[in-house]
Protein backbone atom coordinates (compact mmCIF):
# COMPACT_ATOMS: atom_id res chain seq x y z
CA UNK A 1 0.00 0.00 0.00
CA UNK A 2 1.33 3.18 -0.98
CA UNK A 3 2.26 5.88 2.00
CA UNK A 4 0.90 9.50 2.12
CA UNK A 5 1.53 12.34 4.68
CA UNK A 6 -0.93 15.20 5.59
CA UNK A 7 1.19 18.05 6.44
CA UNK A 8 -1.61 20.33 7.95
CA UNK A 9 -3.68 21.63 10.97
CA UNK A 10 -6.88 20.39 13.02
CA UNK A 11 -9.91 21.12 12.11
CA UNK A 12 -11.84 19.91 15.33
CA UNK A 13 -15.39 20.26 13.33
CA UNK A 14 -13.46 16.97 10.87
CA UNK A 15 -14.33 19.45 7.50
CA UNK A 16 -11.47 20.28 6.75
CA UNK A 17 -7.57 20.14 7.55
CA UNK A 18 -5.76 16.59 8.78
CA UNK A 19 -9.64 15.14 9.12
CA UNK A 20 -10.52 16.10 5.45
CA UNK A 21 -7.14 14.21 4.86
CA UNK A 22 -7.32 11.36 5.94
CA UNK A 23 -10.83 10.35 4.67
CA UNK A 24 -9.22 11.21 1.50
CA UNK A 25 -6.62 8.99 1.48
CA UNK A 26 -8.59 6.52 2.54
CA UNK A 27 -11.29 6.80 -0.32
CA UNK A 28 -7.84 6.69 -2.51
CA UNK A 29 -7.04 3.62 -1.60
CA UNK A 30 -3.38 4.85 0.31
CA UNK A 31 -2.24 4.14 3.60
CA UNK A 32 -2.59 8.32 5.25
CA UNK A 33 0.04 9.37 8.00
CA UNK A 34 -0.09 13.23 9.41
CA UNK A 35 2.31 15.67 10.94
CA UNK A 36 0.44 18.55 12.68
CA UNK A 37 1.60 21.61 12.54
CA UNK A 38 -1.11 23.71 14.37
CA UNK A 39 -4.84 22.98 16.20
CA UNK A 40 -7.76 24.71 16.26
CA UNK A 41 -11.06 25.43 17.46
CA UNK A 42 -13.40 25.34 14.34
CA UNK A 43 -16.88 24.18 13.43
CA UNK A 44 -18.94 24.65 10.27
CA UNK A 45 -19.52 28.83 10.89
CA UNK A 46 -16.06 29.53 11.77
CA UNK A 47 -12.73 29.25 13.35
CA UNK A 48 -12.46 30.32 16.78
CA UNK A 49 -9.00 30.08 17.95
CA UNK A 50 -5.43 28.74 16.52
CA UNK A 51 -2.42 27.04 18.06
CA UNK A 52 0.52 26.99 16.29
CA UNK A 53 2.53 24.20 17.49
CA UNK A 54 6.38 25.07 17.84
CA UNK A 55 8.18 24.43 14.69
CA UNK A 56 10.12 21.41 15.52
CA UNK A 57 6.79 19.81 16.49
CA UNK A 58 6.40 19.02 12.67
CA UNK A 59 9.59 18.45 12.08
CA UNK A 60 10.24 15.57 14.70
CA UNK A 61 6.49 14.36 13.38
CA UNK A 62 7.68 13.85 9.60
CA UNK A 63 11.33 12.64 10.39
CA UNK A 64 9.18 9.67 12.88
CA UNK A 65 7.32 8.58 9.99
CA UNK A 66 9.65 8.80 6.99
CA UNK A 67 12.21 6.61 9.38
CA UNK A 68 9.89 3.93 10.13
CA UNK A 69 6.59 3.99 7.66
CA UNK A 70 8.43 5.85 4.45
CA UNK A 71 6.31 8.36 2.00
CA UNK A 72 5.45 7.66 -1.97
CA UNK A 73 4.02 11.82 -1.66
CA UNK A 74 2.83 14.05 1.18
CA UNK A 75 0.39 16.81 0.89
CA UNK A 76 0.98 20.56 3.13
CA UNK A 77 -2.37 22.14 3.93
CA UNK A 78 -2.70 25.07 6.29
CA UNK A 79 0.90 25.68 7.74
CA UNK A 80 0.06 28.75 9.42
CA UNK A 81 3.20 30.86 9.88
CA UNK A 82 6.91 31.14 8.05
CA UNK A 83 8.38 29.57 10.82
CA UNK A 84 6.56 26.33 10.55
CA UNK A 85 6.66 27.10 6.55
CA UNK A 86 10.39 27.07 6.93
CA UNK A 87 10.88 24.42 8.85
CA UNK A 88 8.53 21.64 6.63
CA UNK A 89 10.28 22.53 3.75
CA UNK A 90 13.57 22.07 5.36
CA UNK A 91 12.40 18.28 6.51
CA UNK A 92 10.99 17.65 3.17
CA UNK A 93 14.37 18.85 1.24
CA UNK A 94 16.59 16.92 3.72
CA UNK A 95 14.21 13.46 3.48
CA UNK A 96 13.63 13.93 -0.35
CA UNK A 97 10.18 13.77 0.15
CA UNK A 98 8.82 12.79 -3.39
CA UNK A 99 5.54 13.98 -5.08
CA UNK A 100 5.01 16.95 -2.70
CA UNK A 101 1.49 18.48 -3.48
CA UNK A 102 1.53 22.00 -1.62
CA UNK A 103 -1.62 23.43 -1.09
CA UNK A 104 -1.33 27.06 0.22
CA UNK A 105 -4.06 26.87 2.25
CA UNK A 106 -5.31 30.95 3.49
CA UNK A 107 -8.57 31.34 4.41
CA UNK A 108 -11.26 29.50 5.40
CA UNK A 109 -14.19 28.48 3.84
CA UNK A 110 -16.13 30.75 6.81
CA UNK A 111 -13.53 33.32 6.09
CA UNK A 112 -11.16 32.78 8.69
CA UNK A 113 -7.77 34.35 7.66
CA UNK A 114 -5.22 30.93 7.89
CA UNK A 115 -2.11 32.18 7.19
CA UNK A 116 0.06 35.32 8.13
CA UNK A 117 0.77 37.69 5.39
CA UNK A 118 4.01 37.46 5.83
CA UNK A 119 4.58 33.95 5.98
CA UNK A 120 3.68 34.45 1.43
CA UNK A 121 7.19 35.40 0.68
CA UNK A 122 8.13 31.86 2.80
CA UNK A 123 5.99 29.80 0.63
CA UNK A 124 7.79 31.60 -2.46
CA UNK A 125 11.14 31.29 -1.58
CA UNK A 126 11.26 27.71 0.44
CA UNK A 127 8.60 25.47 -0.20
CA UNK A 128 7.15 26.05 -3.68
CA UNK A 129 10.79 25.37 -5.46
CA UNK A 130 10.45 21.82 -3.83
CA UNK A 131 6.48 20.97 -4.82
CA UNK A 132 5.77 19.06 -7.68
CA UNK A 133 2.18 20.90 -8.01
CA UNK A 134 0.83 23.78 -6.18
CA UNK A 135 -2.72 23.84 -5.50
CA UNK A 136 -4.92 27.39 -4.87
CA UNK A 137 -7.87 27.88 -5.69
CA UNK A 138 -8.75 31.15 -7.39
CA UNK A 139 -8.65 33.54 -4.50
CA UNK A 140 -5.29 32.12 -3.62
CA UNK A 141 -3.71 32.36 -6.93
CA UNK A 142 -4.11 35.74 -7.19
CA UNK A 143 -3.17 36.15 -3.68
CA UNK A 144 -0.02 34.88 -3.76
CA UNK A 145 0.72 37.65 -6.34
CA UNK A 146 -0.82 40.42 -4.36
CA UNK A 147 -3.13 40.91 -7.39
CA UNK A 148 -6.79 41.19 -7.78
CA UNK A 149 -8.76 38.42 -8.99
CA UNK A 150 -9.20 38.17 -12.63
CA UNK A 151 -10.50 35.29 -14.03
CA UNK A 152 -9.90 36.47 -17.32
CA UNK A 153 -6.07 36.24 -16.72
CA UNK A 154 -6.01 32.91 -14.82
CA UNK A 155 -3.34 31.55 -17.08
CA UNK A 156 -0.63 34.14 -16.58
CA UNK A 157 -1.64 33.97 -12.84
CA UNK A 158 -0.92 30.24 -13.07
CA UNK A 159 2.43 31.08 -15.51
CA UNK A 160 3.67 33.56 -12.99
CA UNK A 161 3.12 31.15 -9.64
CA UNK A 162 5.10 28.45 -11.92
CA UNK A 163 8.06 31.20 -11.70
CA UNK A 164 8.66 30.43 -8.28
CA UNK A 165 9.81 26.56 -8.89
CA UNK A 166 7.05 24.28 -8.85
CA UNK A 167 7.16 21.76 -10.89
CA UNK A 168 3.08 22.48 -12.25
CA UNK A 169 0.73 24.64 -10.82
CA UNK A 170 -3.63 23.60 -10.19
CA UNK A 171 -6.00 26.57 -9.65
CA UNK A 172 -8.70 24.76 -8.59
CA UNK A 173 -12.01 26.07 -9.88
CA UNK A 174 -14.72 26.02 -7.33
CA UNK A 175 -14.98 29.90 -7.41
CA UNK A 176 -15.13 30.14 -10.64
CA UNK A 177 -18.03 30.64 -12.78
CA UNK A 178 -16.88 27.66 -15.58
CA UNK A 179 -15.97 25.09 -12.35
CA UNK A 180 -12.47 24.13 -14.15
CA UNK A 181 -9.59 22.88 -12.68
CA UNK A 182 -6.87 24.86 -14.64
CA UNK A 183 -3.19 22.76 -14.84
CA UNK A 184 -0.39 24.26 -16.45
CA UNK A 185 2.80 22.41 -16.06
CA UNK A 186 5.03 24.79 -18.01
CA UNK A 187 4.31 23.64 -21.67
CA UNK A 188 0.80 23.28 -21.90
CA UNK A 189 -2.67 24.66 -20.24
CA UNK A 190 -5.14 21.81 -19.51
CA UNK A 191 -8.81 22.75 -18.11
CA UNK A 192 -9.80 19.95 -16.19
CA UNK A 193 -13.54 19.74 -16.48
CA UNK A 194 -16.41 18.02 -14.94
CA UNK A 195 -19.75 18.28 -13.43
CA UNK A 196 -20.11 21.44 -11.23
CA UNK A 197 -22.58 20.96 -8.37
CA UNK A 198 -24.88 22.86 -6.64
CA UNK A 199 -23.87 22.04 -3.23
CA UNK A 200 -23.48 24.88 -0.51
CA UNK A 201 -21.55 21.48 1.69
CA UNK A 202 -18.01 22.19 0.26
CA UNK A 203 -16.12 22.85 3.27
CA UNK A 204 -13.19 20.78 2.73
CA UNK A 205 -13.08 20.30 -1.02
CA UNK A 206 -9.71 22.07 -1.26
CA UNK A 207 -8.12 19.74 1.44
CA UNK A 208 -9.91 16.46 -0.39
CA UNK A 209 -8.57 18.10 -3.80
CA UNK A 210 -4.67 18.33 -3.20
CA UNK A 211 -4.76 14.84 -0.78
CA UNK A 212 -6.40 12.87 -3.51
CA UNK A 213 -3.94 14.38 -5.70
CA UNK A 214 -1.02 13.45 -3.77
CA UNK A 215 -2.28 10.09 -3.60
CA UNK A 216 -2.97 9.35 -7.25
CA UNK A 217 0.33 10.60 -7.60
CA UNK A 218 1.88 8.07 -5.03
CA UNK A 219 0.05 5.61 -6.95
CA UNK A 220 2.04 6.18 -9.97
CA UNK A 221 -0.42 7.85 -12.04
CA UNK A 222 1.15 10.72 -14.06
CA UNK A 223 -0.03 14.83 -13.27
CA UNK A 224 -3.01 14.93 -15.93
CA UNK A 225 -4.69 11.76 -15.05
CA UNK A 226 -3.97 12.30 -11.38
CA UNK A 227 -5.61 15.98 -11.86
CA UNK A 228 -8.58 14.04 -13.47
CA UNK A 229 -9.01 11.97 -10.60
CA UNK A 230 -8.33 14.06 -7.86
CA UNK A 231 -10.96 16.45 -9.77
CA UNK A 232 -13.64 13.66 -9.85
CA UNK A 233 -13.20 12.95 -5.88
CA UNK A 234 -13.26 16.77 -4.59
CA UNK A 235 -16.47 17.40 -6.76
CA UNK A 236 -17.93 13.78 -5.24
CA UNK A 237 -17.36 14.58 -1.85
CA UNK A 238 -19.13 17.84 -2.76
CA UNK A 239 -22.15 16.07 -4.44
CA UNK A 240 -22.34 14.00 -1.13
CA UNK A 241 -21.60 16.77 1.18
CA UNK A 242 -23.18 16.90 4.48
CA UNK A 243 -25.61 19.66 4.94
CA UNK A 244 -27.20 18.45 8.40
CA UNK A 245 -23.25 18.42 9.90
CA UNK A 246 -23.81 21.73 11.41
CA UNK A 247 -25.59 25.38 10.90
CA UNK A 248 -22.69 26.81 8.34
CA UNK A 249 -20.95 25.14 5.09
CA UNK A 250 -21.83 21.46 5.72
CA UNK A 251 -18.31 19.27 5.36
CA UNK A 252 -17.84 17.41 2.14
CA UNK A 253 -18.26 13.96 2.68
CA UNK A 254 -15.16 12.16 0.71
CA UNK A 255 -16.92 8.91 1.65
CA UNK A 256 -20.19 9.06 0.49
CA UNK A 257 -19.83 7.37 -2.81
CA UNK A 258 -18.51 4.51 -2.03
CA UNK A 259 -20.97 3.98 1.05
CA UNK A 260 -23.69 4.25 -1.09
CA UNK A 261 -22.22 1.35 -3.00
CA UNK A 262 -21.35 -0.87 0.19
CA UNK A 263 -25.01 -0.15 1.51
CA UNK A 264 -26.62 -1.10 -2.05
N1 LIG B 1 -19.64 22.86 -6.43
C1 LIG B 1 -18.68 22.03 -6.88
N2 LIG B 1 -18.99 21.03 -7.74
C2 LIG B 1 -18.05 20.19 -8.21
N3 LIG B 1 -16.75 20.28 -7.87
C3 LIG B 1 -16.37 21.25 -7.02
C4 LIG B 1 -17.30 22.18 -6.46
N4 LIG B 1 -16.66 23.04 -5.63
C5 LIG B 1 -15.36 22.66 -5.67
N5 LIG B 1 -15.18 21.59 -6.50
C6 LIG B 1 -13.91 20.91 -6.78
O1 LIG B 1 -13.24 20.75 -5.54
C7 LIG B 1 -11.85 21.01 -5.69
C8 LIG B 1 -11.47 22.16 -4.75
O2 LIG B 1 -11.83 23.36 -5.40
P1 LIG B 1 -11.98 24.80 -4.75
O3 LIG B 1 -11.57 25.77 -5.81
O4 LIG B 1 -13.33 24.92 -4.18
O5 LIG B 1 -10.87 24.75 -3.63
P2 LIG B 1 -10.86 25.49 -2.23
O6 LIG B 1 -11.51 26.82 -2.36
O7 LIG B 1 -9.46 25.42 -1.76
O8 LIG B 1 -11.76 24.54 -1.41
P3 LIG B 1 -12.39 24.85 0.00
O9 LIG B 1 -13.88 24.88 -0.26
O10 LIG B 1 -11.96 23.70 0.82
O11 LIG B 1 -11.82 26.18 0.45
C9 LIG B 1 -11.63 21.31 -7.16
O12 LIG B 1 -11.26 20.14 -7.87
C10 LIG B 1 -12.98 21.79 -7.63
O13 LIG B 1 -13.15 21.62 -9.01
C1 LIG C 1 -7.42 23.25 9.56
C2 LIG C 1 -7.97 23.78 8.29
N1 LIG C 1 -7.31 23.54 7.13
C3 LIG C 1 -7.82 23.99 5.96
C4 LIG C 1 -8.99 24.70 5.92
C5 LIG C 1 -9.53 25.22 4.60
O1 LIG C 1 -10.68 24.54 4.19
P1 LIG C 1 -12.02 25.33 3.82
O2 LIG C 1 -11.60 26.42 2.84
O3 LIG C 1 -12.91 24.32 3.19
O4 LIG C 1 -12.57 25.94 5.09
C6 LIG C 1 -9.65 24.94 7.16
N2 LIG C 1 -10.82 25.61 7.21
N3 LIG C 1 -9.11 24.47 8.32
Amino acid sequence: MKRVMSIATSDSGAGAGIQADLKAFLRCGVYGTTALVAITAQNTVGVRSIFPFPPRVAVDQIEAVVEDIGADAAKTGMLFNAEIISAVAGAVRRLGIPNLVVDPVMVAESGAKLLKDEAVATYKQELFPLAAVITPNINEAFALLGAEVDEGRVREAAAELRSFGSGAVIITGGHTASGADLLYDGERFLEIEGPTYGSENTHGAGCTHSAALASFLARGLGLEEAARRAREVASEAVRYGLGEIGSGAGPVHALGAVLERVEA
